[in-house]
């Protein structure tokens, strides 16, 4: 378990071990001081009046407390840097595998939940990792300096109250189990709630027209009792372990004031003793009640990292199909269980171009993310490897970025820059090249995409809907270059309308009834 999280640390070791070191450091010598000044200050300067050795020590206690917490304020700082690093590293991991998954598993959860998959979850696990291996370290430090000190200081006294440790480790164990069933359920909940959340939100203009808003609240409400629910159960527990590990405390101490003052009593103790017993005393427990609680913390946090990495295991391994011609054979195409294209049969050959029609929800775009290599087809059928395909297809998405980086233009050949200027040039983007093409018109925008299209060297083309929303003179342009660009290459397109383009496809594929008809 502590192997795991360790890992998480990776190539951040010794900017980790500095913070945690450094930490320790910092908490043994104030354990370790505290007490000594404090009995040297009663028993030596205050009962026998001597002010120069009081003085002494108030300067060493001023000038010992700024400098440690001055060394402490450096080290939150670093803690911190050492805390982006880590959730850099593995949001940037988490967003490799995102590109890996399924897209039915994509589809499914929807975007918000994996937002908190890739950053909420790293996020927190790093914060935590790092606050629970500081804590660790600190606790066990401060608990070896505060023992040597009490055992100095009265080995019987400390002998004798040793015995409740093992009472508060038992607990501790108790309760870490059914905090770790917690954490998962919280996680899902909490990655849901997101997804839930941003579609609330998403409905804005829709709420304002439509006057939605009590019902979208009403919505968004329910999705958050559920996740509050979640929450406020793990509160629960943790809570009732608290309230059980305080009570513990208080007894213990009411047990060292009371075995304490008896030392005193019987003269094995002074005065100064006592308070430096009392201090180091606490700080002892404190430590071991520090290290208690990092028990339940494990197990939450081990648990956490085991589903940040359970992500990997639905990555799919890239099809490496060496077909260059598209078959399906009695192919059942859908999204989950139900299929929306329920017995489909056709041969596209390479340097075909073929049209694809039919009406609003016959399964025209879902056949295409078919044939692009997102939805899995049956083992009779075969498409081309996803490497060799470039797809248009919907909804439009474009990441935060200018157009020049979705194209990759600076990394292209000068003889493909030159293709990609005209191309831009006749689709009126070339000025709008570093422009971010999120904030782009509807048609700027499925102009770009085809642009991103033919900018791809590949061997088979799809296009959903290429010319929607695109002006009556865009159209022949866009056609053209199209036509032009993706010449003895297979090319699959679905237009509503446009009739006057037809006659570019030598093959066209008719869905109706969850059947495809191919001419
Ligand atoms: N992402 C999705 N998840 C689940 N079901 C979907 C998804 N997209 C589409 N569907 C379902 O698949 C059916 C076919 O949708 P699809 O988008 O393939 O139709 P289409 O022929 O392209 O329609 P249109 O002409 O309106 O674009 C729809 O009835 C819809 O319910």
């Amino acid at each position: 378990m502590l192997k795991k999280l360790v890992n998480l640390f990776q190539r951040h070791k010794k900017l980790a071990w500095f913070v945690i070191l450094a930490n320790a450091l910092i908490a043994l010598t104030k354990t370790v001081v505290d007490p000594i000044v404090l009995k040297l200050m009663v028993d030596d300067a205050l009962t026998n009046k001597n002010m120069d050795l009081f003085l002494i020590l108030v300067i060493l206690s001023v000038f010992l407390s700024v400098g440690l917490r001055t060394g402490l304020y450096f080290i939150a700082i670093y803690k911190q840097k050492l805390i982006n690093k880590m959730t850099s590293d593995k949001t940037g991991e988490m967003l490799g595998v995102y590109f890996q998954l399924p897209y039915q598993k994509v589809n499914e959860k929807g975007e918000g939940y994996y937002i908190s998959r890739v950053y909420d979850e790293p996020a927190k696990v790093s914060q935590q990792v790092v606050g629970l291996s500081v804590s660790v370290f600190e606790a066990m430090l401060s608990l070896v300096g505060a023992l040597a000190i009490c055992i100095y200081l009265s080995w019987e006294v400390t002998f004798a109250l040793l015995i409740i440790v093992p009472v508060l480790f038992a607990l501790s164990r108790k309760y870490g189990s059914k905090i770790v069933r917690l954490s998962e359920l919280e996680g899902e909940t909490q990655a849901s709630f997101r997804e839930d959340m941003i579609r609330c939100l998403e409905t804005y203009k829709l709420s304002r027209i439509f006057s939605l808003q009590q019902r979208v609240s009403q919505s968004a409400l329910r999705v958050l009792g559920t996740h509050l629910d979640s929450n406020y159960e793990r509160n629960k527990t943790s809570q009732a372990y608290q309230t059980l590990s305080n009570i513990f405390l208080s007894l213990a101490e009411s047990a060292v004031l009371v075995i304490a003052a008896l030392a005193v009593f019987f003269g094995s103790m002074t005065v100064g003793g006592l308070l430096a017993y009392m201090s180091g005393f606490w700080k002892m427990m404190n430590s071991i009640v520090g290290l208690v609680e990092q028990f339940p913390k494990l197990a939450h946090l081990s648990a956490f990292v085991d589903r940040i990495n359970s992500l990997k295991d639905d990555a799919e391994k890239p099809l490496t199909s060496v077909a260059n011609n598209v078959v399906l054979q009695h192919a059942a195409i859908g999204y989950g269980a139900e299929h929306i294209l329920k017995d489909v049969s056709f041969q596209v050959d390479k340097g075909e171009r073929c049209l694809i029609q039919g009406g609003n929800g016959s399964g025209k775009s879902t056949l295409l993310h078919a044939i692009s290599g997102f939805i899995p087809l049956n083992a009779e059928s075969h498409i081309p490897d996803q490497s060799r395909v470039s797809a248009l297809l919907a909804p439009l998405t474009f990441f935060k970025g200018s157009l020049r980086e979705h194209l990759k233009f600076d990394e292209l050949e000068p003889s493909a820059q030159m293709q990609l200027e005209c191309i831009l040039k006749d689709f009126d983007l070339l000025d709008k090249l570093d422009d971010d093409p999120q904030h782009f018109s509807e048609g700027q925008k499925r102009k770009a995409q085809v642009a991103l299209s033919l900018a791809k060297e590949a061997d088979v083309y799809i296009f959903d809907e290429p010319l929607a929303a695109v002006d009556t003179n865009s159209k022949d342009i866009i056609m053209g270059w199209i036509n032009r660009c993706t010449q003895n290459k297979t090319v699959f397109m679905v237009l509503h309308g446009d009739e006057k383009y037809h006659r570019d496809f030598n093959r066209h594929l008719a869905l109706s009834g969850g059947q495809a008809s191919l001419s």
